[in-house]
């Protein structure tokens, strides 16, 4: 069920995704794909088949492309050079061709204004996250920024948001999550976090209201104490 308000009183903190949640970012990861694409010789993704495949951070996302365009597994040497040729060209578009969803900023300053700290726990790179948070003016918003590559393993594992809730000093049960996917969602639930999800967003291409969490929100303008 959708809310219009969901009440964030009984928090400390919220843990806040990037990708689909505050910055759609749909375009650089098609502008960056297709210029590997180009380098490797290879056929072009749409924005459509971009969409389910992103949430799981860019190897995921290298290897599912990859899949896709050409039909069969890629091997490691093929995985290795589209790597390099996708970082190369995402450093560069990084934020070109992305937008800060309506609400996000309102948002991020009722929950700082109600005393709430704030990390952001994201699946892409740590290179690819800051530079992109700062791009768009909401760095600073937050205490920690943690990427894909900031622990042993990704979301939808516990790990990241555990980790994040130390860094914060703050209990799981009182720490909540804010994401788009079911990814944000199954390692909140394996965390204890309670999680809120958003309507829009990148969920795999499955209904998002489809997924266990506590509540689904429009807008992170409906986050309010
Ligand atoms: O897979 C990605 O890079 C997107 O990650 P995020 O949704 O956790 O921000
Ligand atoms: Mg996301």
């Amino acid at each position: 069920m959708n809310t219009l308000r969901f009440d964030t009183s009984t928090f400390d903190a919220a843990i806040v995704d990037l990708d689909g949640t505050m910055v759609d970012t749909l375009g650089d990861f098609v502008v960056a794909l297709n210029l590997m694409l180009d380098d490797l010789s290879l056929a072009h993704v749409t924005a459509k088949d971009v969409e389910s495949m992103v949430g799981k951070g860019s190897e995921h996302l290298i290897r599912s492309t990859l899949r896709h365009v050409r039909g069969s597994e890629a091997d490691e040497a093929l995985c290795d050079a589209a790597w390099q040729r996708y970082t190369h060209h995402y450093l560069i578009i990084n934020g070109q061709h992305s937008a800060v969803y309506p609400g996000v900023v309102e948002g991020l300053m009722a929950l700082r204004a109600q005393g709430l700290r704030l990390a952001c726990l994201t699946n892409k790179p740590n290179d690819f996250a800051k530079p992109l948070l700062a791009a768009k003016g909401l760095d600073a918003y937050f205490e920690f920024v943690f990427g894909g590559d900031a622990f042993e393993r990704k979301k939808p594992d516990p790990l990241p948001l555990q980790k994040t809730c130390e860094a914060l000093g703050t209990s799981p049960a009182r720490t909540l999550m804010v994401g788009d996917s079911s990814n944000d969602a199954q390692a909140a639930r394996a965390a204890g976090c309670p999680v809120v999800l958003v309507t829009y967003g990148y969920n795999h291409g499955e209904p998002i209201q489809g997924v266990d969490a506590d509540a689904f929100v429009d807008s992170l303008a409906e986050l309010r104490g």
